[in-house]
């Protein structure tokens, strides 16, 4: 079955309303592929600005979320919370998250659980290390990471996997094709064995990790990467090429 590709903008900890409102004008304005998702993953306290800047074709994701309705948790925003100022989407399990803030695979696991029972679509990241590469870990830390992900997941369809290895997210050292093609072409696989092959075969896997306008086609043009998610080049516009790369 046709997977329909998926490209999601991380903003990270980035902008403000000026230049929200200018990057919002400028994708706008673009000429997009009509046939990609999008998904702009904004600042908690920016999401209600920009969902208000950007026509229904446009999805916007929260970065995080807690893992509970509400409650006394100080500082944290819940999925009920980001869906109600416009949000349909929450980024969760990003290697920031993860080895900045020492988000553990099972806090990361029972966030996309609950986010996906209260409505919001889960962008559910995953990703080596460079030393976990380079001593050929890099099948065992996904399949971990998945695992976690199995333990709480049980319906996928309001999933996509975006597949970053660490060493390549804002360093400009990219994955080859190749070695990100041979990555989402192992979670397939992996999904086929511990989840279904329907899973398999339906579920986005996003590469992320230094994706640009001039290397994203070559990335798009491989057989199990149905879409990206982009940090820096996000906030530019040339994130308009890469929503554009199957074009
Ligand atoms: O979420 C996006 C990833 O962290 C990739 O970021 P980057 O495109 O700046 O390398």
């Amino acid at each position: 079955m046709a997977r329909k590709f998926c490209v999601g903008g991380n903003w990270k900890m980035n902008g403000d309303k000026a230049s929200i409102t200018e990057l919002c004008k400028t994708l706008c304005g673009a000429t997009l592929d009509e046939n990609v998702e999008i998904v702009l993953g904004c600042p908690f306290v920016y999401i209600n600005f920009a969902r208000d800047l950007l026509p229904c074709k446009f999805n916007v994701a929260g970065q995080n979320c807690y893992k509970v309705p509400k409650g006394a948790f100080t500082g944290e925003v819940s999925p009920a919370m980001l869906k109600d100022v416009g949000a349909g989407w929450v980024i969760l399990g990003h290697s920031e998250r993860r080895h900045v803030f020492g988000e553990p695979d099972e806090l990361i696991a029972e966030k996309a659980a609950h986010a996906l029972a209260e409505g919001l679509k889960v962008i559910a990241c995953i990703g080596e290390k460079l030393e976990e590469r380079e001593a050929g870990k890099t099948e065992a830390v996904v399949a971990s990471q998945m695992a976690a992900y199995a333990k709480t997941i049980k319906d996928w369809t309001n999933v996509v996997v975006a597949y970053e290895p660490v060493w390549a997210i804002g360093t400009g050292k990219t994955a080859t094709p190749q070695q990100a093609q041979e990555v989402h072409a192992y979670l397939r696989k992996w999904l086929a064995e511990n989840i279904s092959k329907e899973v398999s075969d339906s579920l986005r896997i996003q590469y992320g990790g230094s994706v640009t306008a001039a290397n994203c086609k070559e990335l798009a043009a491989q057989p199990d990467i149905d879409g990206f998610l982009v940090g820096g080049a996000s906030l530019k516009p040339e994130f308009i090429d890469i929503i554009n790369a199957k074009k």
